[in-house]
């Protein structure tokens, strides 16, 4: 027995589970949110009792520290050596990972090289990756990447119609990002569904702060909704999703922004939810905004909820039909009213949800006896694949 640490760095969150492998006996596991916003909440469950800590997190750095803290304060561990394998997940893997590695010096620095393909995450990733090889320096630390579950998608897919040369010189495609819980969810709801991954047409819908939708087909992606960097697709809590690219200019020249990072930065750190709603980019304040009467955040989610519309409709014509749509992640997994919504506007598409089953707490199939596709509730689980890998890589 030996215990692996699996830690998955979100935009907004860092969440982690430390393991008895290769029993997968979660012996404590952690969820820091809110990072980078007022009031960020830690939260540790560990024998029985949640330990919550409300205080402002900066930054991913931040919350790194806090959790080797809370290891030992809280008395999880004794020795930070009982931790002889630590699992990374990281956004961006390029062309480069096509599957999870072992991180050797030159993996770290092709990791924190990437950061331009998944800016608000590959630094983030990066921290946690530096902070446990210092710490623990005779432990096997594994890099699990976001991308990799993409790697199957055809060109059609992937290629944008830009000249060759940006694709054949600077690797300009779409490479998606959330592949870990999107297989994990899809393996998980072919169980439900009593049939093999094989056999079925999925659209899983990974809604948290960051949003993406995968297009499945016999357990392989073969289109996704993020691009070229988690930017791309629906529209998120912070992210401006897809984008007339001439707004870019435009806006420069209106604004007198001389440097496109700025604005980047802007689309990547101000928009979306935040953005239109103009207070903030957490699902929960916009849901206790709109039931309050306040338009900004009434109009955030309607534009929130018609982007994911549309990207399953897309993708019922990528895949010609499905047999199910499967929501995860932090707001696809605890609100009823979100899946509601999207649901109802795709009910000619023969989607309908049994509201006895859309609760908090849902797990397993939501939809009606009669629906055509199916709705499924799948809390995802990134932290297990990523220890699994861990375990694999270890032998
Ligand atoms: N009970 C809830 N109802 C609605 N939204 C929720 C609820 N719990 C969490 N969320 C939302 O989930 C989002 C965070 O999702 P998560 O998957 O944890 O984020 P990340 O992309 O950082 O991994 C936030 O917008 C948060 O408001
Ligand atoms: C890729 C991405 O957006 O990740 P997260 O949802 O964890 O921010
Ligand atoms: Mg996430």
């Amino acid at each position: 027995m030996s215990k692996t640490i699996a830690i998955n760095a979100g935009s907004s969150s860092l969440k982690w589970q430390l393991y008895e492998m290769p029993a997968e006996t979660v012996i404590a596991k952690g969820l820091i949110e809110r990072i980078g916003l007022p009031e960020s909440v830690s939260s540790v469950s560990f024998d029985g009792d949640k330990h919550v800590t409300v205080k402002d997190i900066h930054n991913h750095t931040e919350a790194v520290a806090i959790l080797m803290n809370d290891l030992k304060s809280l008395a999880i561990i004794d020795h930070f050596s009982e931790i002889t394998g630590t699992g990374h997940r990281v956004v961006a893997g390029g062309e480069l990972f096509k599957s999870s590695v072992l991180i050797t010096d030159e993996i770290a620095k092709q990791i924190e090289n990437l950061a331009e393909l998944a800016p608000l995450h590959n630094p983030a990733n990066a921290a946690g990756i530096h902070a446990f090889r210092a710490l623990l320096p005779n432990a096997t630390h594994v890099a699990v990447f976001d991308t990799a579950f993409h790697t199957t998608m055809p060109p059609v897919a992937y290629r944008y119609p830009v000249p060759n040369d940006y694709y054949d010189k600077y690797a300009v495609r779409k490479y998606g990002a959330h592949g870990t819980s999107h297989m994990y969810v899809s393996q998980k709801a072919a169980e439900y569904l009593g049939k093999a991954p094989e056999e079925l047409k999925l659209i899983t819908a990974h809604i948290g702060n960051g949003v993406s939708l995968t297009a499945i087909d016999g357990g392989k992606s073969v289109d996704t909704s993020m691009g070229f960097t988690p930017l791309a697709g629906v529209m998120m809590g912070t992210r401006t999703g897809d984008l007339d690219a001439s707004i870019i200019p435009y806006i420069m020249v209106k604004t007198g922004i001389t440097d496109v990072n700025e604005l980047i930065d802007i689309f990547n750190k101000k928009s979306g939810l935040a953005g239109i709603s103009g207070s903030s980019s957490d699902m929960r304040d916009i849901l206790k905004g709109r039931e309050e009467g306040d338009e900004k955040a009434t109009l955030a989610f309607d534009l929130f909820i018609n982007r994911i519309q549309k990207y399953i409709g897309q993708y019922l014509a990528v895949l010609n039909g499905a047999d199910a749509v499967v929501f995860t992640a932090g707001i696809g997994e605890n609100s009823g009213p979100v899946r509601k919504a999207i649901v109802d506007g795709l009910s000619w598409f023969g989607l309908d949800i049994d509201e006895s089953k859309n609760i908090v707490g849902a797990d397993g199939i939501i939809s009606t006896a009669a629906a055509k596709v199916k709705v499924l509730v799948i809390p995802t689980d990134e932290e297990l694949v990523i220890a699994r890998d861990v375990e694999k890589l270890s032998q």
